[in-house]
């Protein structure tokens, strides 16, 4: 079954997958239609500004309350928490080749591991080769952006069917509860867990009312959900641990709901990509397709950025990213193609790590083919990096120091610069 979706971006929607489940006006009657149970979701304080308020009615069949005590996960797992301390903050520059794909059968939750972080996200990839099987899974840490590089997920949600492919994000909001299945083989891609004020679209400024990610290009499912009376096993990731308990009956029971609480996706392809038409090279806020604010004004918690397929027109002008050093710490990922500032060593799976102040930008070779490039219009196409910017260092995890996907000649990129020639 597919999914139906409601266009828009953080909207109040009302939704009934059957006719009469949602109580109208009012959000708890005495009695529910048909004997559903209601239940608020908050995502934010009640008491949150009416813009921040977060919050949906469900209508279930049985309440959320229903299970017996989580216990710990007994299954090893790679994920790891805030504040990422389990090694010293690093300030190398790093990179790392893909995460294989399993060869054991492993299911979203087995093939978390945990790259880097620091106290307002986390940066995890995926890697799995089989559908959640009778297991549903929540993170009461933070809301999930979820950036599939490989292979498709049909994401069942509490409050709908969220269906992606690479170019494609999901995100779910902190609490929800949900399975990932496959719609092929294998799958693999990269997961921010934000713990901060929640993703919405940055402020245009003076671009006006149009451009970036439109909001009507962002889609939440409607109300969909399983009549399951079987034993499944209820997954939550709690202050960084997994815990686990067994209800018996699938937890997506939800006939109706109403609110601006939900999961929702967005064609990355659907991105109006601005840049310059004159010259030199924008910031790359300039790509901002979501943004969790912190409460220091354009410092933000977390932007998600991405460099999608667009002509590059401008004259006199280095055209890759130039080098630079920054405040916020960047780690990047390649879901599809090349990215222009590395001719080499970046591949689609793959990811780096620039963090505060460490000097980055092109490498050797793009270099040279920029300055000696003709400056005639170029489209720089089938590409699609992303980046994870953050107001405060990523930490990097063992893992992602110790892995052989480590790549530890990853400076060497960066070597051999010819030195300018001042004039005698
Ligand atoms: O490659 C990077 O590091 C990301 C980046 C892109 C860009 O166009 C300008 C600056 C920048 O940090
Ligand atoms: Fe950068």
């Amino acid at each position: 079954m597919t999914g139906s979706y409601i266009p828009g971006f953080g909207n109040h929607v009302a939704t009934e997958a059957v006719p009469g489940a949602l109580p109208v006006g009012r959000n708890s009657p005495q009695r529910v239609p048909f004997g559903l149970y209601a239940e608020q979701l908050s995502g934010s304080a009640f008491t949150a500004p009416r813009a921040e308020n977060k919050r949906s009615w469900l209508y279930r069949m049985r309440p959320a309350a229903n299970h017996p005590p989580f216990k710990a996960y007994t299954r090893p797992t790679g994920l790891r928490h805030r504040p990422f301390d389990e090694a010293p903050a690093d300030p190398n520059r790093l990179r790392w080749d893909p995460l294989p794909l399993p060869t054991e059968p492993t299911d979203f939750i087995d093939g978390l591991v945990s790259i880097a972080g620091n106290g307002g996200v986390g940066v995890h990839l995926y890697a799995a080769n089989r559908s959640m099987e009778r297991r549903v899974f929540f993170n009461a840490d933070g809301e999930l952006l979820i950036v599939p590089e490989q292979g498709g997920l049909r994401i069942a949600t509490e409050l709908g069917l969220v269906e992606v492919e690479p170019l494609h994000i999901a995100v779910i909001p902190r609490g929800v509860r949900f399975r990932v299945e496959l719609t092929g083989d294998a799958a693999r891609g990269y997961v921010c867990e934000n713990y901060g004020a929640p993703f919405r679209l940055p402020d245009l400024g003076p671009i006006g009312s149009n451009g970036l990610a439109n909001p009507r290009d962002f889609e939440t499912p409607g109300a969909w959900f399983e009549d399951i009376d079987e034993p499944t096993e209820l997954v939550q990731k709690f202050e960084g641990a997994l815990w686990s308990t067994t209800i018996d009956h699938s937890p997506l029971d939800v006939v109706a709901w109403h609110g601006n609480l939900a999961p929702y996706r967005y064609d990355l392809r659907r991105f109006n990509t601005i840049g310059t038409v004159s010259y030199d090279h924008p910031d790359p806020s300039i790509f901002t397709v979501l943004t969790s604010p912190s409460e220091v004004a354009g410092t933000a918690n977390c932007d998600f950025v991405i460099f999608p397929p667009r002509w590059m027109v401008a004259e006199d002008t280095f055209r890759p990213p130039w080098f630079h050093r920054n405040v916020m710490s960047e780690y990047m990922g390649l879901i599809t193609g090349a990215y222009d500032a590395k001719a080499g060593g970046f591949t689609p799976g793959g990811g780096s790590l620039h963090n505060r102040m460490s000097g980055h930008g092109p490498d050797r070779s793009s270099y040279e083919t920029a300055i000696a490039a003709e400056l005639k219009p170029h489209k720089i196409d089938a590409t699609m990096a992303f980046m994870f910017e953050s107001r405060s260092v990523l930490r990097p995890t063992r893992f992602a120091l110790e892995s052989p996907l480590a790549q530890l000649d990853y400076d060497d990129c960066w070597s051999g610069f010819t030195k300018a020639k001042l004039p005698r």
